[in-house]
């Protein structure tokens, strides 16, 4: 049962450091092949798959689990590489697409070899000529945003960098700004202008870096607080000036009544009283919080419209399948197309408890378990799929008084 007595939200949580920065720092560091200091970093597991991947970096066969970005920035690191080694990842990474990726580097002068499906892990990075490499590569912007960052990468250390043209729509185009910021961090300079981005070569610098905390994360906590009567929720760690994308959730909760205000230990997160019925959002540039949006929407029966999510369906599972099927067994109404989904009605009937499915995504756990602030009470299928980037979430759930999960 849910365990708070009013909607009253009172607390200090310092979040973990932000798994794509993370992710993003261990790859310079692997790619410029010296240690230099990382305060912060992820404790997700999916920045632990990727520190013990470039812990044995020599074995034949690396598995990089479910973690995406370790998968992406792998396959662009092994090519560079040409070991011959395999990158292998779960039966769902198996069904993530990966071909723009590896027909971008093949283009360039990498022997990418697909081991199953075509367009699909498992991969080899056969040996290639690296003096050969050209440095012009076209490449679609519109499947994943995590297939350009793994480029750009390693792009510095290429013989003739890299002049890459951006096809079609760019989505989760922060991420690629994320990438080129922290790349700059480290001394590389690159133009992005329009369509083409420019990496000329170049060498990164080693210096001591401090990962932010995470603003996905911290959307959770935004939930809650819209969810909530009264809040002053302090997190730690996050920062004002960010180079994460999901930071737009500041403006976005406005509306909502929440209330960010920037201190020197990071934000607190306060209620103020709202009115709104109606939501619009395009999370093109924000794809990680859409499923805390819809949920938070259904809860608050706002009428919620949420478009740009064509890059759900391929994600941990198909979010926006998920999300509808989850909200639809709380009596909800909603409208999916391929790329949207809509809020017709939401959870009208408060007097209920909640069985989540988790679809080893932990975003969807992460998304729901704020339910437990209006519902009787919330049971997660699986509460271990949290820790694919937030190990701690149940312990400091708990610790703001929503228990028995
Ligand atoms: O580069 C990154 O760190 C990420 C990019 C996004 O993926 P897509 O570009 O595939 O949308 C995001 O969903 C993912 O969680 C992390
Ligand atoms: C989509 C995500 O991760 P990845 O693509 O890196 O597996 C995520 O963390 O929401």
């Amino acid at each position: 049962m849910m365990t708070l007595k009013t909607k009253k939200l009172q607390g200090e949580i310092t979040l973990n450091g932000s798994k794509s920065i993370s992710n993003r720092i261990l790859m310079i560091q692997a790619i410029l092949g010296e240690e230099f200091p990382i305060l912060g970093l992820s404790n997700a597991k999916d920045t632990t798959t990727l520190k013990g991947l470039l812990s044995k970096l020599h074995e034949p066969i690396l598995d990089a689990g479910e973690a995406g970005t370790a998968y992406r920035f792998m396959t662009a690191y092994l090519a560079w590489k040409g070991n011959n080694q395999v990158l292998m990842g779960t039966k769902r990474m198996c069904e993530r697409p990966i071909g723009v990726l590896a027909d971008a580097l093949n283009g360039l002068g990498a022997q990418i070899h697909y081991l199953g499906k075509k367009g699909y892990p498992p991969l080899q990075m056969k040996t290639h000529e690296i003096d050969g490499w050209k440095q012009r590569v076209c490449m679609g912007a519109d499947v994943s945003s995590q297939f350009i960052s793994a480029l750009l990468l390693i792009a510095p250390v290429l013989p003739k960098g890299i002049e890459l043209i951006l096809e079609g729509k760019v989505i989760s185009r922060p991420y690629i700004q994320m990438t080129l910021n922290l790349m700059e961090e480290f001394g590389i300079l690159a133009l992005w202008h329009n369509d083409m981005i420019k990496v000329p070569p170049q060498k990164y610098q080693p210096k001591s870096f401090r990962v932010e905390a995470d603003w996905s994360a911290a959307s959770y906590y935004y939930s809650l607080v819209a969810l909530s009567d009264s809040a002053q929720l302090q997190l730690n760690g996050l920062q004002e000036k960010s180079v994460q994308g999901d930071a737009v959730i500041v403006d976005i909760m406005k509306q909502f009544g929440v209330k960010t205000t920037f201190n020197k230990k990071g934000i607190l997160l306060t209620k103020e009283p709202t009115e709104i019925t109606h939501f619009k959002y395009d999370c093109s540039d924000c794809p990680d919080i859409a499923q805390t949006l819809a949920v938070m929407c259904a809860a608050l029966e706002v009428n919620a419209l949420l478009t740009g999510l064509e890059t759900l369906t391929i994600k941990e599972t198909d979010r926006i399948h998920a999300v509808k099927v989850e909200l639809e067994k709380l009596g909800c109404e909603i409208e999916t197309t391929a790329n949207s989904l809509w809020v017709k009605k939401g959870i009208t009937n408060k007097n209920q408890a909640a069985r989540v499915g988790t679809y080893d995504d932990h975003r969807m756990a992460m998304a729901f378990a704020p339910l437990a602030l209006v519902l009787n009470q919330v049971k997660m299928e699986d509460k271990q799929v949290v820790n694919k980037s937030y190990p701690k979430f149940w312990d400091d759930f708990n610790y703001l008084g929503l228990t028995n999960y």
